[in-house]
This record gives C-alpha cells, structure tokens and sequence, in this order.
C-alpha cells in the first residue's frame, strides 16, 4: 500500500501535512504520535471514510484515492466501533458477509461456518449466542477483530483497539493481536499513542508529529537512531541538555563533554541521552556532576535522580551506583552515549551523526 503526499485539512488547521508512507504486503505497521498528530485521520484516510484534500492513497498499485470504504475490503476496529448490541455475537462477526448484494452473498450456512471457524480462531468458540454487554472488554474486542477478518479484508486497520482496557488485558492482546497476524499474514495498520505498544507489535513504527511523519523505522531504529528530539523524547525517556558547540567542542555550563560533534556547526546545540547512557565516574572524572535527590528500587537495579550542577532539572540514571553514591551525595557522572542536535538557521535541531 502507499500513501503518497496526502494531506488533509480541517478549515485552516492542516491535520495531515504531505504525509508519503510505502507500506510492504503482510507488514505490521503502527501509528505513533501524541493526541492530535494526525494518526486517526490518517487510518481513516487509508480506510476511505476522510478524502484527502491533496495526495493519493494506491492499494496493490490501484488508485483507491475515490474508491468508497465499502469497495476498498479493509477491516477496520476502532476503539469507539461499537459491537451491535443488540445482535449476538454471532450475528455481529457475520455482519459484513450478511449485508453483501445477493450476488456475493455467501449462503446462510456458509456464514454460519465462517462464523464458527472465527470463532475459534479469536478464541471464543461457543459464545456465539450471547450478546454483547455479556462479554468482557477485551472479549469484545476479539468479537470486534473477528468481525473485521469475516470480510477477509486485503488491509487490517485498528484504532487504538485495546485503549480502552486495562494495563495487564492489553499486554494479553497484544501478544494475541502479534499472534494472529502472524497466522493471517494481513497487511495490518493499527494507531496508539503508545510507545511501548508499538515498539512492542510493529515490524516499523511511523512516529506523526503535528501531522508530519518525523520518522519511520523498524522500533530499534528509532531507539538507536532517533532522526529528531521529538524523536528521542516521545520514543523512550530522554533528557536534552542546552549546550554550546565551538570550534569542535561541546561544552555544559563552561565545561567540556566528551562528544564527537559530527562536523555540526558552532552554535547552540542540545545533547540528548537516555538514563541508561550515563554512568557513574571514576572520582575526580566525568563530564557533569550532580548530587544524588533520591534512590529508588526498580525491577532492573536501581534508578537515581541526580539534580546536575548548573541545572535546573534533574535526570534519571539506571546506574549501578557506588557506595559512596548516598542520598545528598555528589556524583561524578559521565555520558556513555548521546546524541547531539545542532540548531541550523531556521532553528529547527538537526542530527548529523550516530551517537557519542
Ligand atoms: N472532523 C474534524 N474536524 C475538525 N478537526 C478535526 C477533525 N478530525 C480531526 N480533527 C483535528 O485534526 C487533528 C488530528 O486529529 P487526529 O484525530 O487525527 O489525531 P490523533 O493523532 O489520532 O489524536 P488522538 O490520539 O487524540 O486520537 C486534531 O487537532 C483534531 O482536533
């Protein structure tokens, strides 16, 4: 599937600014962004229920740009698509197929068997009868996706299908959702605001900020290779240091860091790193310092918040932290990695290199 310089417009507010997305058959793609950025609009876009104002959307090379929702077969489940409340289970899966023209129509014993056999495969064999205020949510979410796949749609898209659930019934479907994939080999599209469920699920993440795409990569590649800070911010915890580079060095509140510059010009520049690209110095060593605010007990080791000297916030290290690293202490810290932004003349931070 592409999608080839769409954009969309809502009055003078541009929702979906030149967004251009080659999607691959059978890949599993997600949509990340924060509230607003462009992701539902895109899915819908993708699904024919918004045209866009500018731009083209192609499914197996075929113009679908005009094509209505109800020829382009695409499954859709969005978190506020409710079920049929008043039809069983059963009867909302072979919804899709019912409704068809006569002449495509499946027979009602064959809908009935396409309905069973869904049924098992979204794990719910023997709960066609009931209705749906008698499932759980994340049971309703199944019979929703099951409902989606009864068409055998060429395009899976879900809206942040599980938003709605709870944290530990997420992770579950997740996994399931992973799974099913796998069996069906769909081409699936599915939005959240999730970083972790989409580093998790996606074979690539496009990450959509104020209706641009920032990046697409395949979630270590956004982890490693952050093209932005918006990047590096919303994808994993980040803390962006203000410094200044000149003649090839970077330096903090007068002091030097050990940072390749990457032939960045001179200039204002931020360095951004993660708390696990920061270690504890030997004494008398490191590139910052900072004294140790609090120590708490993660699943990992032991997380630090250290408020560093000549600024005004204060950064979390995963660090095996010395002895003498005590509550109040001072620390010598050094960065291991980071990754370095200068800002060009329109004052937009751009990345000229790998890490440190
Ligand atoms: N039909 C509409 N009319 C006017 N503005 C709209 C319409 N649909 C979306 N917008 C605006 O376009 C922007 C993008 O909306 P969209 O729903 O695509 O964002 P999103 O990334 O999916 O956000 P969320 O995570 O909150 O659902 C928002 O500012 C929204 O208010």
């Amino acid at each position: 599937m592409r999608i080839e310089g769409v954009a969309q417009d809502f009055g003078a507010f541009p929702a979906l600014r030149d967004v251009s997305l080659h999607i691959q058959p059978g890949e599993l793609v997600a949509l990340l962004g924060p509230s607003g950025s462009g992701k539902t609009t895109l899915l819908r876009v993708i699904a024919g229920l918004n045209s866009p104002d500018r731009g083209r959307v192609l499914f197996d090379g075929e113009n679908a740009t005009n094509l209505p929702v109800q020829d382009r077969h695409v499954g859709m489940v969005f978190q506020n698509y409710a079920l049929f409340k008043h039809m069983t289970v059963a009867d909302n899966i072979g919804y899709g197929l019912s409704v068809r023209p006569r002449r495509t129509r499946p027979s009602r014993a064959a809908i009935k068997a396409r309905v069973t056999e869904l049924l098992q495969f979204v794990q719910l064999d023997g709960l066609g009868g009931r209705y749906p205020a008698q499932l759980s949510g994340g049971q309703r979410q199944r019979v929703a996706l099951a409902r989606a796949l009864a068409i055998e749609p060429r395009v899976l898209l879900l809206d942040e299908p599980f938003g709605a659930l709870d944290a530990r019934v997420r992770k579950d479907l997740r996994r399931w959702l992973r799974d099913i994939h796998k069996q069906t080999g769909l081409t699936t599209v599915f939005v959240t605001h999730d970083q972790d469920e989409a580093m998790e699920l996606a074979d690539r993440v496009v990450v959509l900020n104020e209706g641009r795409i920032e990046q697409i990569g395949a979630p270590e590649e956004l982890y490693d290779r952050p093209a932005s800070p918006f990047v590096i911010s919303f994808v994993g915890e980040a803390v962006a240091l203000p410094v200044i580079i000149s003649d090839g060095h970077v330096t903090f509140g007068g002091r030097e860091l050990h940072i390749d510059t990457h032939g960045l010009r001179s200039g204002p520049a931020r360095v951004f790193f993660r708390p696990a690209d920061i270690a504890v110095a030997a004494a008398g060593n490191g590139d910052l310092k900072g004294r140790v605010e609090s120590l708490r007990r993660t699943p990992a080791g032991v997380r630090a918040t250290i408020a560093i000297d000549g600024y005004d916030q204060t950064l979390e290290i995963d660090s095996p932290l010395e002895r003498s690293a005590s509550l109040g202490g001072r620390v010598p810290l050094s960065l291991v990695n980071a990754r370095i932004f200068a800002a060009d003349e329109n004052g937009d931070y751009v990345n000229a290199g790998d890490g440190i």
